[in-house]
């Protein structure tokens, strides 16, 4: 099923990816003993409609972090790591994944239509992440991807606040390449940030550390919701913002 993730993204009220995460871009523990179940289980409850796992192990993960998660969750599952080869979209279709990070500023230019092509093969979402217009230039079969701005640098691991700016810069790039879904991630630190974002024209976004740190993140998903509601009045209902815009849904 390729599109599921994308799917359930696009169909969520709220549409945010809630990520589970071992530990934060500085190294601190994010679990706090915690289960991964019992977090994937509040994130369902909180409304999330996907759910983001780091099994990347510059943040304390491992595979085992994800194939906990999806016993636990119906919801589709983006897989946050360093994808580079094909065997790990074939591990990723295995660990229960429906979506699969596809970082385009670590890959050499002739590998990532290749590894686009492989994802949709294996019936993947390509999550391809950017963070310059070079980037977005080169996401091939953009209609079937998401793509998602990175507001921070994997090359300093994550390290620091994240610009949201450049999500907002690029967002008319995205939606000129036809993704049904421009997402913005990381460093979204707030409800009332991610109500800024979204209202920008984002149709997704991607919330870790966050949602991590929160102790009811159906709180955090409630204050979102009401930040919309309350800037809604601009729009016209029914409609969302990168329609507005004159995107491609
Ligand atoms: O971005 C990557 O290339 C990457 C590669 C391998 C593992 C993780 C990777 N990124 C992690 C993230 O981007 C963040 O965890 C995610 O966007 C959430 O960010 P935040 O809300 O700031 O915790």
């Amino acid at each position: 099923m390729p599109h599921r993730f994308i799917d359930a993204l696009l169909s969520a009220d709220i549409p945010v990816i809630a990520e589970i995460k071992a530990r934060s871009s500085e190294g601190g523990d994010l679990l706090a003993h915690r289960s991964p179940q019992d977090i994937a289980a509040r994130y369902d409850r909180a409304g999330a409609p996907c759910l983001s796992v780091v099994t990347g192990r510059w943040f304390g993960g491992g595979p085992q972090l994800l194939r906990d998660v999806a016993a636990a969750t119906e919801r589709p599952i983006l897989r946050k790591d360093f994808i580079t080869r094909r065997k790990h979209i074939t591990e990723s279709v295995e660990l229960g994944a429906s979506a699969v990070l596809v970082t385009a500023g670590l890959l050499p230019k002739a590998t990532l239509p290749s590894l686009v092509s492989a994802c949709l093969g294996s019936g993947l979402t390509p999550f391809v992440e950017v963070t310059e217009q070079a980037e977005v230039d080169l996401v091939p079969h953009p209609d079937k991807c998401v793509i998602a701005v990175n507001n921070k640098n994997i090359r300093n691991r994550e390290r620091g606040g994240g610009e949201l700016d450049r999500s907002l810069g690029l967002l008319p790039s995205l939606i000129a390449t036809g993704t049904p879904c421009p997402v913005s991630a990381s460093a979204i630190d707030s409800p009332a940030t991610a109500a800024r974002v979204l209202d920008a024209g984002f149709a997704g976004l991607l919330v870790g550390t966050a949602l991590m740190r929160t102790t009811a993140p159906e709180d955090w998903v409630a204050a979102l919701r009401e930040a919309r509601d309350s800037s809604a009045g601009g729009r016209t209902t029914g409609e969302a913002p990168h329609q507005i815009l004159g995107g491609n849904p």
